[in-house]
């Protein structure tokens, strides 16, 4: 019998212990053209606090800073919301159109995919969730995409780049959750 055929993506065996409902959310099909990667943030305020900020799709300018402004095209809210998103200046990319994929209040799950828009992450899909901290207070949060790696750009550039700026967004919702935790518990 010839050798197997091997399987174009193996599910790396993961050497910690993954919740499983992290693994069942930031899983992704990647294509041969794509990358995908995660990156994790540890909050020192209540998942709820941060859940309400995260949660609103119409307003990521609360906490992304590359955000100038953003309008709701489609819908309330709900999953199937679409927003345009414009960006502030000095970055390859001038505005997006985004959908609004999954909003979960009870697991603190939500979802968006890139459906168009001037800037080069086509087919861009990110999911974030929220994890009580397993070492006592604060929350985890856990945030991983997939996009398509631009022509030109290698599969590093492309996840440097955008790990790049969801760090910034994360290390500033890290900020506002902070001060609203605090504030509210004066
Ligand atoms: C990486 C992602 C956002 C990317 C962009 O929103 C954009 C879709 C237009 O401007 C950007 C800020 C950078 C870019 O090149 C592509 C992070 C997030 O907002 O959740």
């Amino acid at each position: 019998a010839g050798a197997p055929t091997p399987t174009l993506y193996q599910k790396p065996s993961c050497p910690v212990d993954v919740p499983e409902v992290v693994s069942r959310h930031h899983t992704y099909a990647v294509g041969p053209n794509q990358c995908c990667s995660a990156v994790v943030q540890h909050i020192d305020a209540p998942a709820s606090t941060i859940w309400s900020v995260v949660r609103r799709f119409d307003t990521p300018q609360a906490y992304k800073h590359f955000v100038k402004s953003c309008r709701v095209i489609i819908g309330d809210g709900d999953v199937g919301t679409l927003r345009e998103v414009h960006v502030i200046s000095g970055l390859p990319a001038a505005c997006s159109t985004e959908r609004l994929e999954i909003v979960d209040d009870e697991n603190h799950v939500i979802s968006f995919s890139v459906v168009g828009g001037d800037h080069r992450l086509a087919n861009y899909r990110s999911v974030t969730t929220l994890h009580p901290s397993p070492t006592g207070t604060g929350t985890d949060v856990v945030e991983s995409y997939v996009v398509d790696i631009p022509p030109g750009n290698t599969w590093e550039e492309t996840c440097v780049f955008v790990d790049t700026i969801v760090r910034c967004n994360l290390q500033s919702l890290a900020q506002i959750a902070g001060n609203l935790s605090r504030s509210s518990n004066n």
